[in-house]
């Protein structure tokens, strides 16, 4: 273990990604883990986050209380649910701790808090790490402006049964890229899962469609349909350790900034691309 590596708390522990999270921190250069932290309420509070992610020990208890460990990280990683979110992001306002959050189903105000908290501290903010689905949304404005308002614009995606939030994180976002690139509200033109007598499609809208089924990691798919054609752009993550290197890159990078609300495409260099 190096001394001067960035030492990371990640939250959420004992979650899904959690602990994929544990494990990308400590295969990453430059990072270690300094502390984990679960609910108040968990069996697995006081077990060792290594043994707990499969990486063997590393001496890290699962605590509940992460404000007794502010002094062992610098970055916090949180993948929890939008409550537990909004409080680590008053604790590392308050201790002056940087941030990156991958947590989705955040409401309006959450985001804006969030948005609030980066004229603070440092936060890397994204509702995908990847970066196969990074690069997607550069595609996704590409093909929106090209092919404009000729073809009809439709966003597929499908996760595991245990996942809370629809549509996901991803999908919205790519959903305000395409919206972004064509100059529409994205509030004003998206369509959630048609039912019932819809009448024909019209043209501006965006639509949304949702499958939540066994253990899909994660798959997002939009159709750019026409007459006569049609463009898929479309990620499949077939594990979760894809997003996690992500945010252990993210939380590496954040490290070396002050303040400032950023998101991957600023982590991967795609935003000026
Ligand atoms: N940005 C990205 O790249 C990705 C984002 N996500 C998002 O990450 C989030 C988590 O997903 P996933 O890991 O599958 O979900 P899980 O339910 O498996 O994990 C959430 C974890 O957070 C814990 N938790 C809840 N409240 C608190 C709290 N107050 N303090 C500490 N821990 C708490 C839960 O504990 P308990 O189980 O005891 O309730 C659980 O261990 C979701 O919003 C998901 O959409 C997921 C993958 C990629
Ligand atoms: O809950 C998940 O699992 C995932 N959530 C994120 C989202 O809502 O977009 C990202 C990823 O697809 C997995």
């Amino acid at each position: 273990m190096n001394m001067s590596d960035i030492r990371i708390a990640v939250v959420g522990a004992g979650g899904r990604m959690g602990r994929h999270l544990i494990q990308a921190v400590t295969e990453a250069q430059g990072l270690r883990l300094g502390a984990a932290s679960e609910r108040p309420e968990s069996s697995l509070l006081g077990t060792d986050a290594g043994e707990l992610a499969g990486v063997g020990r590393l001496g890290v208890p699962l605590v509940a209380d992460l404000s007794e460990v502010t002094r062992d990280f610098d970055v916090l990683i949180d993948f929890t649910v939008p409550a537990a979110t909004m409080a680590h992001l008053e604790l590392c306002r308050a201790a002056g701790k940087r941030m990156v959050i991958g947590t989705t189903g955040l409401d309006e105000d959450q985001r804006a808090r969030v948005s609030a908290a980066g004229s603070e501290i440092g936060i890397v903010f994204a509702p995908n790490m990847s970066i196969g689905v990074n690069l997607c949304l550069k595609l996704l404005d590409v093909a929106a402006r090209v092919l404009g308002d000729e073809v009809d614009i439709e966003i597929v995606e499908a996760h595991h049964r245990h996942k809370v939030d629809a549509p996901s994180g991803t999908a919205l976002r790519m959903g305000e890229v395409i919206a972004d690139a064509l100059g529409r509200d994205l509030k004003e033109v998206a369509v959630y899962g048609r039912e019932g007598h819809t009448g024909a499609r019209e043209r501006k809208t965006i639509g949304f469609e949702t499958i939540r089924a066994g253990d899909v990691v994660g798959e997002h798919s939009v159709w750019f349909a026409a007459e006569g054609e049609r463009i898929e752009i479309a990620h499949k993550a077939s594990s979760r350790m894809t997003f996690a290197r992500g945010a252990a890159r993210a939380a590496g990078w954040i490290a070396e900034r002050e303040s400032g609300l950023f998101d991957m495409q600023d982590v991967l260099g795609l935003r000026e691309q």
